[in-house]
C-alpha cells in the first residue's frame, strides 16, 4: 500500500469547565467534546523523508514544516515504533485554523491513524491514545470522536451515550485566537475579579439532555468558562453571539478557545434558516452548518 487517506472531524465543546491553574501550566477541566461534520482529510504517502503540504481553508496559516502537528504525530509514531519511517502528508483543510475547533489535533489524530496503516504497525487504539496525549490535550478526543467527557487536561476520556443527532451552525471569524493566550486571559480575569475557582464538575442536566437527545434543554445548558476571556480578547464575538440568540438559536457559545461561535438549532431545516439569517446579519466571515455527533477518524 502506497497511500492512505483519513477523514477526521472538528469538535465543539458543549461544556468547558476550567478549574484552577496547575503547577505544570495546564488547567484541570471537565471538557464535554462533541465531534461535528466539518472534516479535514489527511493523505499519507510512502516517502523517504518527512514532509507536509496543506491546502484549503486558511492553509497559509498552517505550518508547512515540522511545527505541523500532523508531522509531529508521524514523528512520535515512528519514535514509538523505534524505526526511522518516512511519509509525505497532504492535508486538505476545512476545519477553521486556530478557531477553537481542534483542527490541528484532528490532523494529528488522522496522521496517527494513516501512518499506523501505511507503515503496517497495527498498533491498537490504546497505544495511539498514549502518543496522542503527549501531542496535545485535545488529540486523544480527536482519535475517539463521538461525544465524550474529558478530565485532567482533557486527555482522560469517557465516551457518552447520545440519542439522535444535533444540528449546529458555526460562525467563523477573521483570524484565530491562541489557546494559551485565552487560558492566560481567563486566569487574568479570574484574578482581577477575585473569583473563587471551583473544582470542575460535569453538569448533570447537560449529560441528561445528551442521553435523551433533547436539543431544547441542551441549548440552555451549553457553558464555556473560556468564553469571557475569548470575548474580552475579541470584542466582536459578543455581537455574533447576540445575533444567534436574536435569530432563534436554542443556545449559543464560543467553541473552546474561540473565536468560532456555535449555535444549536432545532432541526436541519432550522440550521439552514439560522445560517442564512446570520450571513445576512454580517456578523461572521463565513457561516456553515454541521451535525453531531460523528465518528472519529475514518480511513476512506
Ligand atoms: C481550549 C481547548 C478546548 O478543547 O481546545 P481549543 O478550543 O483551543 O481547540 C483545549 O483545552 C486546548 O487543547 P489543546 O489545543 O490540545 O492544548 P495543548 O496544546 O495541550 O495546550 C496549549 C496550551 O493551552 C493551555 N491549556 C491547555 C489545556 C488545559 N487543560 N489547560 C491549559 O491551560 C496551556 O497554556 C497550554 O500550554
Ligand atoms: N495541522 C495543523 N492544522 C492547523 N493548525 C496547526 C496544524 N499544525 C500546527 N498548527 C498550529 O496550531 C495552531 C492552533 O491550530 P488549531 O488546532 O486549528 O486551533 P485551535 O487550537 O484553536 O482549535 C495554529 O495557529 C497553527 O499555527
Amino acid at each position: 500500500m502506497n497511500s492512505v487517506t483519513v477523514r477526521v472531524p472538528a469538535k465543539v465543546n458543549l461544556q468547558l469547565a476550567v478549574g484552577p491553574l496547575r503547577d505544570d501550566g495546564y488547567h484541570d477541566l471537565v471538557n464535554v467534546f462533541h465531534a461535528v461534520s466539518i472534516f479535514d482529510e489527511v493523505t499519507a504517502t510512502a516517502e523517504t523523508g518527512m514532509s507536509v503540504r496543506v491546502e484549503g481553508e486558511s492553509a497559509d496559516q498552517v505550518p508547512g514544516d515540522r511545527d505541523n502537528l500532523a508531522i509531529k504525530a508521524a514523528l512520535a509514531l515512528a519514535g514509538h515504533a523505534g524505526r526511522s519511517y518516512g511519509v509525505h502528508l497532504f492535508i486538505r483543510k476545512s476545519i477553521p485554523v486556530a478557531g477553537g475547533m481542534a483542527g490541528g489535533s484532528a490532523d494529528a489524530a488522522a496522521a496517527l491513524v494513516a501512518c499506523n496503516e501505511l507503515w503496517g504497525l497495527g498498533l491498537p487504539l490504546e497505544d495511539l491514545m498514549e502518543i496522542a496525549a503527549d501531542l496535545g490535550s485535545d488529540v486523544p478526543f480527536a482519535l475517539l470522536g463521538g461525544t465524550a467527557v474529558g478530565t485532567g487536561r482533557g486527555e482522560r476520556l469517557t465516551p457518552l451515550d447520545v440519542a439522535g443527532t444535533f444540528h449546529w451552525v458555526f460562525a467563523l471569524a477573521d483570524g484565530g485566537l491562541s489557546t494559551a493566550t485565552v487560558y492566560a486571559e481567563c486566569d487574568r480575569l479570574r484574578q482581577a475579579t477575585g473569583e473563587r475557582v471551583a473544582w470542575p464538575q460535569a453538569a448533570e442536566p447537560l449529560l441528561a439532555a445528551l442521553r435523551e437527545g433533547n436539543a431544547e434543554i441542551l441549548g440552555t445548558e451549553l457553558r464555556n468558562d473560556l468564553q469571557p476571556a475569548a470575548v474580552m480578547l475579541r470584542g466582536s464575538l459578543a455581537r455574533t453571539l447576540d445575533a444567534g440568540r436574536e435569530h432563534g438559536a436554542l443556545g449559543s457559545l464560543v467553541s473552546g478557545s474561540g473565536p468560532t461561535c456555535a449555535f444549536l438549532a432545532r432541526s436541519e431545516a432550522h440550521a439552514g434558516e439560522l445560517a442564512a439569517s446570520l450571513k445576512d446579519a454580517g456578523v461572521a466571515r463565513d457561516v456553515i452548518t454541521a451535525h453531531g455527533p460523528v465518528p472519529g477518524p475514518v480511513i476512506v
